[in-house]
């Protein structure tokens, strides 16, 4: 444990400790047995293969849903780790309305950084905070089915948009007591494999297992409008923050992939600061939660 984390808990009292720990029992008790995607994206993730002695926290309170019972599932990014691995090579990456541009040789790093070094790096994580985790592709099981994207701004080349989720592999992993850990590439019925954003991802798989809650962290601590976060928003919402250029760049597949993951079955999604010190404990077991909650419905702002 770090010592600004010690800290805050030694200001407590015995009592007020005992107080925090009583709070959450509604929330244990209400989620208990219950799914809960975790997409944690390549700007937020603090995993540091260099730094073991380091804890992510965000793996801390992935671990701490698990041990009282919910069943987390984590969806990773690694935008920003593909993007150092291009340019490291010698490539540009080029994005159109938040997704990646990806030719053959790009998706070959794709694969690289995603299947391999980023998620290998958060599955040492979770076994080095004391939890089995296995990392898969969406390619593993035949995860995610995907047809080749096709987007308005021009040929995004192997970027796939997801047609089918065969959620056995998960079920299997979750059955005997591992977090699965799945990096966000997708093959269709030819066998070719496509660069799928992970919020779409997260979205797709969110609601084919009809996950009681599908969390988005990000580096925002929410939908923003005029420099404040919208507590609630529903989905006619979202379509006019759109139109009139509030939501744009990469929070448009993330507000896409919630719409996506409500139609499909979840139930509930937020979008919430993966910077911000267990944003996800204060989401699930808190009364008011945090960040920004996504439903269907009529429009609240
Ligand atoms: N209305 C909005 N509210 C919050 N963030 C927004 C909004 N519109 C665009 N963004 C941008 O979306 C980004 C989050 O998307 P992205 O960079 O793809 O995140 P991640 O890497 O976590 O998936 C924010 O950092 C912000 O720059
Ligand atoms: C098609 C597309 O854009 N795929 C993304 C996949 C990774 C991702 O989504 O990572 P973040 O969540 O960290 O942004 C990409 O190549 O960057």
């Amino acid at each position: 444990m770090q010592a600004s984390e010690s800290t805050v808990s030694d200001k407590l009292s015995v009592s007020e400790k005992a107080q925090v720990l009583i709070e959450a029992l509604p929330y244990i008790q209400k989620f208990a047995g219950k799914i809960v995607v975790v997409k944690y994206g390549g700007s937020t993730i603090q995993a540091d293969g260099d730094r073991p002695d380091r804890i992510d926290p965000v793996i801390l309170d992935i671990i701490w849903l698990k041990q009282v019972g919910l069943q987390p599932v984590v969806v990773h990014g690694g935008g920003k780790a593909i993007t150092k691995m291009l340019n490291a090579l010698g490539h540009q990456a080029q994005f159109v309305d938040g997704l990646r541009v990806t030719d053959g040789p790009t998706m070959e790093v794709v694969e690289m950084v995603l299947g391999g070094q980023v998620n290998k790096q958060l599955v040492a994580a979770f076994g080095a905070a004391g939890s089995p985790a296995v990392g898969i592709t969406g390619v593993d099981g035949h995860l995610l089915q995907v047809r080749k994207k096709n987007h308005p701004g021009g040929d995004l080349g192997l970027v796939g948009e997801v047609a089918g989720v065969q959620t056995g592999v998960l079920k299997a992993l979750l059955s005997g007591g591992f977090i699965p850990v799945i990096a966000p590439i997708g093959v269709d019925e030819h066998g070719t494999r496509y660069n799928v954003n992970a919020d779409s991802a997260a979205g797709a798989i969110a609601g084919a297992l009809s996950a009681e809650k599908l969390i988005l962290l990000t580096d925002v601590p929410g939908i923003m409008q005029n420099g404040t976060v919208l507590s609630e928003v529903t989905a006619a919402d979202i379509l006019r923050l759109i139109d009139e250029g509030t939501i744009h760049g990469g929070m448009v597949p993330k507000v896409e992939a919630c719409l996506n993951a409500l139609e499909y079955g979840a139930r509930h999604v937020h979008i919430l600061n993966g910077n911000e010190r267990h944003a996800l404990l204060l989401e699930v077991f808190t009364k008011n939660g945090i960040g920004t909650l996504v439903r269907g419905g009529e429009p609240t702002v």
